[in-house]
């Protein structure tokens, strides 16, 4: 496991209205209400229409939790219909926003351009973004998986000064795992998430790349979370389907799945 602090962040995606967010909260909270329980930075990310409740809920009741969005706007205001702005989201206390998540690159069609807006965007109102990158199936059948996933970091971090830089989290994403039950073995966790580091290196140099957390998220569970925190430069996970099921979750917190 590596020196830096795990990040385990929940996208709940498009689920869960208000209500249920404040009670799936709640249980999160309970079981993970040990004093001794810092072995993460625990995260989740709710739909936008949730974030007031667990603005208010996280505050209230002084959780050890921190929260985020799933997606902001390049733009800071204005006539941007249907938008939520890096300003909006920081004024909510919002830590997090994840950028460039495949699902909105594959359905928004969005591109290394946006996503590098996007995170400009972010990083000008003190959000963290957690940039998602990951190839799908064929590129990974053609053995372009590491080539895919830099090319995705390059162009989301046009600009990003080596002191912004440090502070981002990127997540490894690989789409074929997304969902699917088809976890990567921590080998292949391992394999992208190291060239991504050396990359960071590359692009910075060698403090930022030692500074940023990489995570890897693709069908995590808590039966093979251990496999995938053991891995060098592997800093915790995104995790999607099974944030949503407080138990689980907890679990994954824990890196175990023997802990309740
Ligand atoms: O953001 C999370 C990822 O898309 C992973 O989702 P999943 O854990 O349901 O495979």
């Amino acid at each position: 496991m590596s020196v830096r602090k795990p990040l385990i962040a929940g996208n709940w995606k498009m689920n869960l209205n208000h209500l249920e967010a404040i009670a799936l909260v709640q249980k999160m909270a309970f079981a993970l209400n040990d004093k001794d329980f810092d072995r993460a930075e625990v995260a989740v990310l709710p739909p936008f229409t949730d974030l007031r409740s667990v603005q208010t809920l996280v505050d209230g009741d002084k959780l050890r939790i921190v929260y985020g969005a799933q997606d902001l706007s390049p733009h800071d205001a204005g006539a941007y219909t249907g938008e939520i702005s890096g300003v909006m989201l920081a004024k909510l206390g919002c830590t997090f926003v994840t950028v460039g998540h495949s699902e909105r690159r594959q359905y928004h069609r969005e591109d290394d351009d946006l996503v590098n807006a996007k995170v400009l965007a972010a990083l000008r109102h003190s959000l963290t973004p957690i940039l998602c990158v990951g190839e799908g199936l064929e590129v990974r059948q053609a053995g372009g998986h590491i080539a895919h996933s830099l090319g995705q970091l390059d162009g989301a971090l046009r600009k990003v000064t080596a002191e912004q830089a440090k502070s981002i989290v990127v997540a490894y994403e690989p789409v074929w795992a997304i969902g699917t039950g088809e976890v990567a073995t921590p080998d292949d966790a391992q394999e992208v998430c190291g060239a991504l580091r050396q990359r960071l290196a590359e692009l910075y140099d060698p403090e930022v790349a030692s500074a940023v957390r990489i995570l890897y998220g693709g069908s995590v569970k808590s039966a093979n979370i251990a496999g995938i925190m053991a891995q060098p430069d592997v800093d915790g996970a995104l995790v999607g389907g099974a944030s949503i099921d407080a138990g689980e979750f907890v679990k994954i917190c824990r890196f175990s799945d023997m802990a309740g």
